[in-house]
């Protein structure tokens, strides 16, 4: 019998790669800055027993080659290492589909513009087929910012905010009611059509909600419209095969629904970590359950919320428990992350790191995984794990656990 979990600790970098220059981030760190913010800012370190178990702080010493100011464990119970990425951009999309064995080799397109982000002509045409009578934004935005500055003309005047950032993504918030949820999908199907020649990874729509600046917020309705990954993934391996996958929060996204046999939806950190446990206590045979905890990221790295960060984290670690137990014997267990977002870092964009790789198993003795060169060094060992062919990128550390 073999089932795996992953949990991907959205933006939980542990220290910047060799190749952050590329990406101003040489010296990000988002553990290493969330650990030392809230000695302090709170006058006491972060709680984190059960990830340090895992290795966690063993994993984040040897990527930053320096120890958190975190207690770490005398008594490991995981496999740790910590991974670089091959893929050529620091975002969402390129870490999931490389975890899963399909580094991202090409270059995104990007809308590099501060302001007047958008081609005239894309906008003309999106607007002419949806029959929006403009757009607002146009330019780099927080999410959350800009609706507090752009969210009153909306209401008014129907026109669906437009905004990206230095990932490859055209995101459109709109309110769920005065504008529509339905039709803010349709706008973003029709823009997911047009941006497939600007080679745009993601389309996002960001529903809110809220009647002035002060209470407008963000829905769970987020959904993304993703191209598809350039090749097979494990997932589409394991599912061919007559293997589940099943996907908690946003990872059919992500994966365009690729590969995926269930979709469960969950909103909150509580609530995708519950749904988890649920979702193992019935997991067959060959099966994956695979949930994104995109709170990390969305609520508080982009936020630079760093405390809500390590509260988030220290929450996440008193479940851990619940997740281990939940593990049958051949439950291999696997949480990572897909990219940094350093909260002290300047800026609101993500930050190129090495992520963590953290396995258990029932009865697993604790090992070393040390410096892994690919985040697809995952996808392989499932590969392996699951006796599938084997991913073209990728080094397995199956016989490192086994
Ligand atoms: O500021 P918000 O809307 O959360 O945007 C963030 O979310 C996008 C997807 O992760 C990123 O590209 C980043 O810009
Ligand atoms: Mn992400
Ligand atoms: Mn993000």
């Amino acid at each position: 019998m073999a089932k795996a979990v992953i949990l991907v600790l959205d933006s939980f970098g542990i220290g910047s790669t060799p190749d952050a220059e590329r990406f101003g981030d040489v010296g990000a760190n988002t553990f290493g800055s969330i650990a030392r913010e809230f000695v302090k800012q709170k006058g006491r370190q972060l709680v984190l027993p059960n990830l340090a178990r895992l290795g966690l702080v063993k994993a984040a010493t040897a990527a930053a080659g320096k120890a958190p100011a975190v207690a770490d464990s005398a008594e490991p119970i995981g496999a740790y290492g910590y991974a670089r990425e091959l893929s050529s951009g620091k975002d969402t999309p390129s870490g999931h589909w490389e975890m899963a064995g399909v580094p991202v080799l090409f270059d995104w397109g990007y809308f590099e513009q501060k302001t007047d982000s958008f081609p005239a002509e894309l906008i003309t045409e999106l607007c002419q087929r949806t029959g929006v009578p403009g757009i607002l934004g146009n330019c780099h935005a927080s999410g959350t910012d800009i609706l507090v500055k752009l969210g009153d003309e909306h209401i008014k005047s129907g026109m669906p905010i437009c905004y990206t950032s230095a990932d490859s993504v055209f995101q459109v918030a709109a309110h769920e009611q005065h504008f529509g949820l339905e039709k803010l999908l349709s706008f973003c199907q029709v823009a997911r059509e047009l941006l497939d020649d600007y080679n745009i990874g993601r389309v996002i729509a960001r529903p809110f909600q809220g009647d002035s600046p002060d209470n407008y917020a963000r829905t769970g309705n987020r959904r993304d419209y993703s191209v598809l990954p350039p090749a097979p993934t494990v997932l589409d391996k394991l599912t061919a095969v007559g293997g589940k996958v099943i996907s908690i929060g946003k990872i059919a996204d992500i994966y365009a629904h690729q590969g995926i046999t269930e979709n469960i939806k969950a909103t909150g950190l509580a609530a995708l970590i519950d749904t988890t446990i649920t979702q193992m206590a019935t997991q067959p045979d060959r099966s994956l359950v695979f949930t994104n905890l995109v709170d990390f990221d969305q609520n508080y790295g982009h936020r630079r919320d760093v405390i809500g960060y390590g509260e988030a984290l220290e929450y996440f670690d008193s479940r851990l428990p619940e997740i281990i137990n939940a593990c049958s014997s051949d439950t291999l267990l696997l949480l990572t992350a897909d990219h940094g977002c350093d909260p002290t870092w300047p800026g609101t964009e993500h930050t190129r790191e090495y992520i963590p790789v953290l396995a258990y198993q029932p009865g697993l003795a604790s090992t070393d995984l040390g410096e892994r060169m690919s985040f697809a060094d995952i996808g392989q060992t499932l590969a392996d794990y699951f006796k599938l062919d084997a991913m073209a990128h990728g080094e397995s550390f199956i016989t490192k656990l086994h």
